[in-house]
């Protein structure tokens, strides 16, 4: 097998050297090119495992180069060499797409395993997306943006609802990238306590305080060489906040009671179903913690913007219900799927899998019925007035049918609506909002009843 090849850009040739030195020990054929046109006259005449190139070019930038790579030679991965502490540039390089960056004057180590970990990224195969179920643009659209942050070692803040799927991309970011083999460790930064915060992270010696028993390593040592996933990091109080920053941006630590600092290897994904930009304004988040962490943003849609992905999470969810010791076989009626399709989903897939478990509890035989779903059939509304639209009815249709109200409240369901498009001159939009329930849950009402309001 022939060696590796990396090409290595920058005007000095003390860097070339030593570049070529530490690539040459790691068995890497090493070419250096001292100008951007140098490096575009390389890169139009060899194929490349790897690039690393200078911020500052006699006759151009890195981050054009960065971004020349990554339209023309996508397979070749790039990392930036910047300036010590220059935190701007650092950050810039990574949203052009560069897969990391590494500091100036250059540490042997770190060099090593950046290059380690970008050849490792070169090899990877296209692995399976299975835990991530949906064919719907959304989600397929998130699938190419995973695919392409796990060829990074940037920050990446994942942004959603509750239960929306994060960790379950922040672990496909993880799983897709080049440090698949080491570990991915979630924390939820909102259930450490306080005044364990600091040794959680970092870990401590033994002695360092009363009750420290022993050395203990933090979630930073157990993720050394993969990913720490800050989940509800909205939560992180803000002495915590600049020490984190610090590690981020030093790719140091130490450890409670240590005397010295060790070097941090670890990506960091963070998540919270919080705007966090708003908690920036308000001055609850720190605005540089949030720049460094929010290098690259992804967004999980919810599950109501992509209803069309409700059929195959359902069957996944059932066959994970099955395998785990459950009915077999488990299906849904198809007023269930209908109904489900048009329910809006406050807690996303998390309550997804929360109905259809205990629809399965309910229901006899192993087609789940609507009346299993056991969903709310008319929120309490408090523009509502109780004059209006009588008491609040909130049996579910189970209860309904068991004491045979299902006529009666079918009833006062039609009364609502109706009365709620009188309300709103038919504005089905707003009659929802009235009703307190989805358009697309007023819809299907709509249907079932065959109601029609003046001007439909
Ligand atoms: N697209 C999906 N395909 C399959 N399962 C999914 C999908 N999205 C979410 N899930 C499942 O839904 C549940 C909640 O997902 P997850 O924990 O990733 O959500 P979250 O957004 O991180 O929630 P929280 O905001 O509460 O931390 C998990 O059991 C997960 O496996």
């Amino acid at each position: 097998m022939s060696c590796p090849k990396c090409l290595v850009v920058d005007d000095e040739p003390i860097i070339l050297e030593l570049s070529a030195q530490t690539l040459s020990s790691m068995n890497i054929d090493c070419v250096g090119a001292g100008s951007f046109a140098e490096a575009c006259e390389y890169l139009k005449t060899q194929m490349f495992d790897l690039c690393l190139t200078d911020m500052h070019l006699p006759d151009g930038n890195g981050i054009d180069l960065v971004t020349l790579i990554q339209q023309e030679y996508s397979n070749t991965p790039v990392a930036m060499i910047t300036a010590f502490g220059s935190v701007e540039s650092a950050v810039q390089a990574l949203k052009a797409g560069a897969f990391d960056f590494v500091t100036k004057p250059v540490d042997i180590k770190a060099l090593r395993v950046l290059v380690s970990t970008a050849l490792k990224l070169s090899e990877k195969h296209e692995d399976s997306f299975s835990s991530l179920v949906g064919e719907s643009c959304a989600i397929q659209s998130l699938r190419v943006k995973i695919a392409k942050l796990a060829r990074s070692q940037a920050p990446v803040y994942i942004r959603g609802e509750s239960g929306v799927g994060k960790e379950v991309v922040a672990r496909l970011i993880h799983t897709q990238g080049a440090r698949a083999s080491k570990s991915f460790v979630p924390v939820n930064c909102g259930a450490i306590p306080t005044e364990l915060m600091e040794s959680e992270f970092f870990g401590h010696k033994k002695g360092s305080f009363t009750g420290a028993n022993t050395d203990k390593p933090g979630l930073f040592q157990t993720a050394q060489g993969g990913t720490l996933f800050l989940d509800e990091v909205a939560d992180l109080p803000l002495h915590m906040q600049v020490k984190l920053l610090r590690v981020i941006q030093e790719k140091q630590m130490r450890p409670v009671g240590a005397a010295k600092e060790i070097s941090v290897d670890v990506r960091i994904l963070s998540a919270t179903h919080r705007d966090l930009a708003d908690l920036v304004k308000q001055g609850k988040f720190r605005q540089d913690l949030f720049y460094r962490i929010n290098v690259i943003e992804i967004n999980v849609p919810p599950l109501r913007e992509r209803i069309e992905d409700i059929p195959l999470l359902v069957e996944r969810i059932l066959q994970k219900l099955t395998d785990n010791g459950g009915k077999t076989d488990l299906r849904l009626s198809s007023e269930a799927m209908t109904f489900l399709q048009s329910y809006h989903f406050p807690g996303n897939v998390r309550e997804l899998e929360n109905i259809l478990e205990r629809a399965m509890t309910l229901c006899e035989g192993n087609i789940i019925q609507l009346d299993d779903l056991q969903l709310p059939t008319i929120k309490d509304d408090i523009e509502m007035t109780e004059e209006d639209y009588g008491t609040w009815v909130n049996v579910s249709s189970t209860e309904a049918h068991a004491e045979g109200l299902d006529p009666l409240l079918e009833d006062v369901e039609k009364e609502r609506i109706m009365k709620a498009l009188e309300k709103t001159r038919g504005n089905k939009t707003h009659a929802a909002k009235l009703l307190g329930i989805s358009f697309g849950a007023l819809r299907y009402r709509l249907t079932k009843f065959n109601l029609r309001f003046n001007s439909d």
